[in-house]
């Protein structure tokens, strides 16, 4: 076969395969990031792509976030992601992966108060939180919380209807953070609170997670604050697992609630968001057994079962997580503000450098990703290790909102449906129960 990424955009390419010699148009879908045209040609000769793991599969056309893995740059809809944790806002930033533009002021004004006017559940939904486990993990709670919406709003369930997509985008921005805070309540066996609409997202998010009825609830803004930027940080990526199943999801053109359900039940996982609550517990191991972190590089390079360096690696960042870099810069500022300083971001710091100056790591271009330095911070902010990846999930919320949506009007969607290199046995005759 040619070098067919060598080729510049627009040209064709020649692709032997054993049933003949095909032409291959090379396209360019962003500039510097080649995309060709292979895996149509390959179906239409009858060939399946054998690709785990769609490391090398563009499963859709998307405008909402860009991703330079090699030089560690993300922007969302063309704004880098150090500007927007600078500069606005999670409530902005959704909006701005939603709608595709910054809002004006009379937009953002008018989308916050419809997210306020809508936080409070059906009190019939409360009562599900009274029918879980008291030690159940939040975010099983969670999705199983969310995917019961589609039972309150039957009339928003058609994916084409689009005041009604509106109507559950609205819903879910301003619901999910409810049903978080009820999962944490649940998990300590406190008293759900209402929402007070006087607040904004993240204040009242707090508000109804670490308040009491009746009682006065200050929220502290560095607290609010730490908790908005790292909404910013989460609210998306591009075609990571947790987002590729929101569209798989709706490809079957399943409703948007039934849809972000599913990405947070693949968020949970820790390979993907569940990583934030590993690495936490990763750096107490390493605390409890006595702080050596050197000992600890040297069993996830020997690859000892189940021993991995979490909160490191990534499919797309071949170098340092930007959104790391971000978080790593502001950890020191925060924990000394709210918590007085770490034992454990020093561990982490610690790991850090003997990763990065280690061969294994550096050969394989492993970096910190996004999950190394949250779950210090989360945990600063008063918050279970269990409850982190919840944080994620409302963080990413937007992103999957947008997918959802961008996939729906997408008219080049297709039924999610990957093939598979068949490997069982080949035919054979059935044998009758007394003759095995
Ligand atoms: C929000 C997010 O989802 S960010 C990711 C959060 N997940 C984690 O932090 C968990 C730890 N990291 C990982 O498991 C992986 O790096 C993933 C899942 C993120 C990416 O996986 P992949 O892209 O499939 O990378 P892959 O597993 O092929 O790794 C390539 C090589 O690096 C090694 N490697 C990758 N990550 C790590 C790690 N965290 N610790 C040790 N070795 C690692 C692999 O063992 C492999 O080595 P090999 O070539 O000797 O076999
Ligand atoms: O993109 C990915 O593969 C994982 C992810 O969600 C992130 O890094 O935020």
């Amino acid at each position: 076969m040619s070098d067919a990424n060598a080729a510049p955009g627009g040209e064709t390419v020649a692709l032997r395969l054993p049933n003949g010699e095909h032409e291959l148009k090379v396209v360019h879908a962003v500039e510097g990031a080649p995309g060709i045209e292979l895996g149509k040609l390959l179906a239409s000769t009858g060939y399946i792509t054998h690709d785990p793991g769609f490391v090398n599969t563009g499963a859709a056309s998307s405008a909402i976030t860009y991703i330079d893995g090699d030089a560690g740059i993300l922007r969302y809809r063309g704004y880098p992601i150090e500007q927007l944790a600078q500069k606005s806002t999670f409530i902005e930033v959704s909006y701005l992966l939603i709608y595709g533009e910054l809002p004006t002021k009379t937009q953002l004004d008018d989308f916050t108060e419809k997210i306020q006017r809508h936080t409070l559940l059906h009190e019939d939904l409360k009562a599900f939180f009274s029918g879980f486990p008291r030690d159940a993990h939040p975010m099983p709670v969670l999705s199983s919380a969310v995917s019961a919406l589609s039972t309150f709003y039957q009339d928003s369930l058609n994916p084409f209807d689009e005041p009604n997509v509106e109507l559950s985008t609205i819903r879910l921005l301003a619901k999910v953070p409810t049903l978080a805070a009820y999962a944490y309540k649940k998990s300590v066996g406190q008293p759900l609170l209402y929402p007070d609409n006087s607040l904004g997202l993240v204040e009242n998010f707090l508000r109804m997670t670490f308040g009491f009825p009746a009682e006065p609830y200050e929220v502290d803004p560095e607290v609010a604050k730490a908790l908005d930027l790292l909404f910013i940080l989460h609210a998306d990526h591009e075609q990571n697992c947790s987002t590729s199943t929101v569209r798989l999801v709706g490809s079957s053109e399943a409703n948007l609630f039934a849809s972000i359900s599913a990405g947070i039940n693949a968020l949970f996982g820790p390979l993907h968001g569940g990583a934030n609550a590993a690495v936490l517990d990763m750096l107490e191991g390493i605390k409890n057994d006595g702080g050596d972190v050197a000992n600890f590089v040297s069993r996830v390079k020997n690859k000892e079962k189940g021993v991995k360096l979490m909160g490191f690696g990534h499919r797309v960042y071949k170098n340092y997580d930007p959104r790391a870099k971000i978080i790593k810069n502001t950890a020191d500022e925060i924990l000394g503000k709210i918590a007085g300083g770490d034992e454990l971001l020093d561990i982490a710091k610690k790991l850090e450098e003997t990763a990065l100056s280690d061969d294994y790591f550096v050969e394989r271009k492993l970096y910190p990703n996004v999950d190394f330095y949250t779950g210090l911070i989360y945990r600063a902010l008063g918050f279970p290790t269990k409850y982190f990846t919840v944080l994620f999930a409302l963080g990413r919320l937007p992103g999957w909102i947008a997918h959802w949506r961008e996939m729906i009007q997408d008219p080049a969607t297709k039924i999610g449906r990957p093939r598979q290199i068949y490997t069982g046995e080949t035919e054979r005759d059935y044998t009758p129960l007394e003759q095995r």
